[in-house]
């Protein structure tokens, strides 16, 4: 299983948010809030193809735009990846699933 996680690459795509427009994707994103959004509309919908096509290699390849896309989108309107983790952690609390899964598999 690869070591890289989503918060390895949105601590990444925030700093390079703060670069130069000139040298980085990210930071050309982030200064067009509106085009970042386009763009992981496209990337959702490529994923979307690949996955009703059923094409693994294709969607592997487009979920990572996805993921990258979603990152660049949540710095370009100052939201932290923290901030939805949280919500998914209140959700998962909210079903009771956290307790069942730090347990483990029933015996
Ligand atoms: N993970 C990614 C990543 N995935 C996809 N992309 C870029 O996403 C872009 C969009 O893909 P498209 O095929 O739609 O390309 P395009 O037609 O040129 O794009 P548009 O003109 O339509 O916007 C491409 O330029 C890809 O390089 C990424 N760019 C950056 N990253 C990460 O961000 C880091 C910083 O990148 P920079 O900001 O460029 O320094 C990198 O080290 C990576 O970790």
């Amino acid at each position: 299983m690869s070591g890289f996680t989503l918060a390895d690459l949105a601590v990444i795509v925030t700093a390079r948010a703060e670069a130069s427009p000139e040298e980085s994707y990210t930071a050309r994103l982030a200064a067009d809030p509106a085009r970042a959004a386009k763009k992981f509309g496209e990337e959702a919908v490529e994923a979307v193809i690949a996955a009703v096509e059923n094409d693994p290699k294709a969607l592997i390849a487009e979920s990572a735009d996805v993921l990258y896309h979603l990152m660049a989108l949540l710095a370009a309107r100052d939201v932290s990846l923290d901030a939805v983790m949280a919500e998914l952690e209140r959700r998962t609390a909210q079903s009771g699933l956290a307790e069942k899964a730090s347990r483990g598999p029933a015996a």
